[in-house]
């Protein structure tokens, strides 16, 4: 496959993103581009589906032009996306009939609260493995049904169509052709069993959806179709998709039992890799579905949370302590400590391991010593912190201390940020040269499925470490540090009741 490439489509929570990657897995072109973040209610996060494709396909043929090549060139694309986000739109118009309700949104918290004293907990983890939590796209869907006017009766007609955002890129670029979504992606809607790998009828019929809304389950790596759009000149398979999550854990290469990976994007999602089956968590974690190639599934244990890159754009735009992310780092650099300042970034509840819908952000600690820097710097901390109890959970569960965590996502870049995670959990952090590992992940599930690579032995040396960073700090200080976080933590709680 000379000359050939793969396109990668990274359509993330505020950013849709195109990396053209050559054989070697070196980046040939990349183009990136923010879209609008809509919160109608407090509390309420969307996205407007069309423009997720406007700016995802407008950065896919950028990067193509930026690579210098074309179509013929491209010997498949990989689609990962941010996950649970809801679409349903017409089959015949291919219109939204409703915003894309993002996974960050909490408007469905009651209702999963009715869940919950309904007793079905139980039964919900053993199928799907997750937690009742208005996270996951099932009840986004069941309430864009019941909200939305007339969409029942056309779901039910067979109208309307449901898909995570993969399955909304995909339909997209077949035009209408492809309605599928992968086992990744199905793995996160409250719908899907993970042991049967097949549509939940129970599921269906206690959030009141209908089947025939649903994608085609697919495995992670085939041909799925090929694109119709005039956006390429020839048609190009489609031949990867996983969550982005997932495909992150791929591209870190965590492909053994026990590797672990955490991403620092909007939020913070740290998967381990348990191999071909899956594992029930004591612990408040998830059980998803990481990847199936070939026939052969991969399950992970997920923590996730909420906030983690998300809160120094709040320092942006909300606070408007800093210009730019990156800025955030000057910032924290200019204080010793966090001057002792707390912030717990529950600004949309706090997930794993605490799944409190109601939890709300807090800063604590304040003195009138306290600076801008204090508060930037509790709010790195804060990630770090919300990372650390999720790693506690992901060690009780395994069994075992994780001793070496590999880390990505847009806030990895921040050396303070790292350093701290590295020593508060007294854990080796890698953080690896090439740092889009979630794109290089579909790509890699894209390039295999075409024969662009032969197998995981081609791709598996390709990882190489940029950074490590040894934990520095004494082992009093960190206790002191943690306390401070319990502490914090416990006021962000079950705060708006
Ligand atoms: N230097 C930095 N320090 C800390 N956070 C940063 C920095 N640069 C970017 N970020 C954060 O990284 C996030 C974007 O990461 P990315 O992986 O692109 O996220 P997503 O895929 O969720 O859109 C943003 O929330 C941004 O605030
Ligand atoms: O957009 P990201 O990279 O923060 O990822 C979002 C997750 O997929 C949500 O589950």
């Amino acid at each position: 496959m000379k000359n050939k490439f793969i396109l990668s489509l990274d359509q993330g929570t505020t950013s849709s993103r195109a990396i053209v990657f050559n054989k070697k897995g070196d980046i040939i072109s990349s183009v990136q581009k923010e879209f609008t973040q809509i919160f109608p209610q407090p509390g309420w996060v969307e996205h407007d589906a069309n423009e997720i494709w406007s700016t995802q396909a407008g950065v896919a043929a950028e990067a193509i032009v930026r690579a210098g090549v074309n179509g013929l060139n491209i010997a498949g694309i990989g689609i990962t996306n941010q996950r649970e986000t809801t679409v349903v739109w017409d089959r015949e118009t291919s219109q939204p009939i409703y915003n894309a309700i993002v996974w960050q949104d909490r408007r469905t918290a009651k209702y999963c609260d009715e869940l919950k004293a309904n007793g079905y907990a139980d039964r919900i983890q053993d199928k799907t493995g997750l937690i009742i939590d208005s996270y996951f796209s099932g009840t986004k869907v069941r309430w864009i049904l019941d909200n939305v006017d007339g969409a029942r009766e056309k779901a039910e007609a067979g109208k309307l169509a449901f898909g995570t955002i993969d399955s909304w890129l995909v339909w997209k670029l077949t035009q209408g052709k492809v309605h599928i979504t992968d086992v990744s992606n199905a793995s996160r809607t409250l719908l899907y069993n993970i042991k049967t790998l097949e549509w939940d009828i129970e599921m269906l019929e206690l959030l009141n959806i209908p089947i025939c809304m649903l994608p085609e389950v697919k495995s992670s790596s085939e041909i799925y179709g090929h694109t119709v759009t005039t956006l390429f000149a020839h048609k190009v398979p489609i031949s990867g998709v996983a969550g982005d999550q997932q495909a992150a854990t791929f591209g870190q290469m965590c492909i053994k039992p026990g590797s672990v990976k955490n991403t620092y994007g909007t939020g913070c999602f740290m998967l381990c890799n348990t191999g071909n089956k899956p594992v029930k968590s004591k612990n408040k974690l998830l059980t998803t579905i990481g990847w199936q190639i070939k026939g052969e599934t991969t399950y992970c244990l997920e923590g996730s949370v909420f906030m983690g890159g998300a809160i120094v754009q709040w320092l942006r735009d909300g606070l408007g302590i800093i210009k730019s992310s990156a800025d955030v780092e000057s910032l924290v650099n200019s204080v010793e400590d966090n001057g002792g300042v707390f912030m717990v970034p529950a600004l949309t509840g706090l997930g794993a391991p605490h799944w409190d819908q109601y939890a709300r952000g807090t800063i604590v600690g304040l003195t009138r010593g306290s600076t801008a820097a204090h508060i930037a710097r509790a709010a790195l901390e804060g990630i770090a912190f919300q990372v650390m109890d999720v790693l506690k959970a992901m060690e009780a569960d395994a069994g075992v201390e994780i001793r070496e965590l590999r880390v990505d996502g847009g806030a990895a870049i921040n050396n303070m940020l790292m350093q701290f995670q590295s020593d508060i959990l007294d854990t080796t952090v890698l953080r690896p040269k090439i740092l889009e590992t979630t794109a290089l992940g579909a790509a890699y599930l894209a390039g295999l499925a075409v024969g662009y690579w032969d197998g995981i032995e081609d791709i598996q040396s390709q990882w190489i470490v940029g950074e490590k960073f040894e934990p520095l700090m004494t082992k009093e200080e960190s206790k002191k540090l943690i306390i401070g976080w319990d502490k914090a933590l416990g006021r962000s709680k079950s705060w708006d009741i």
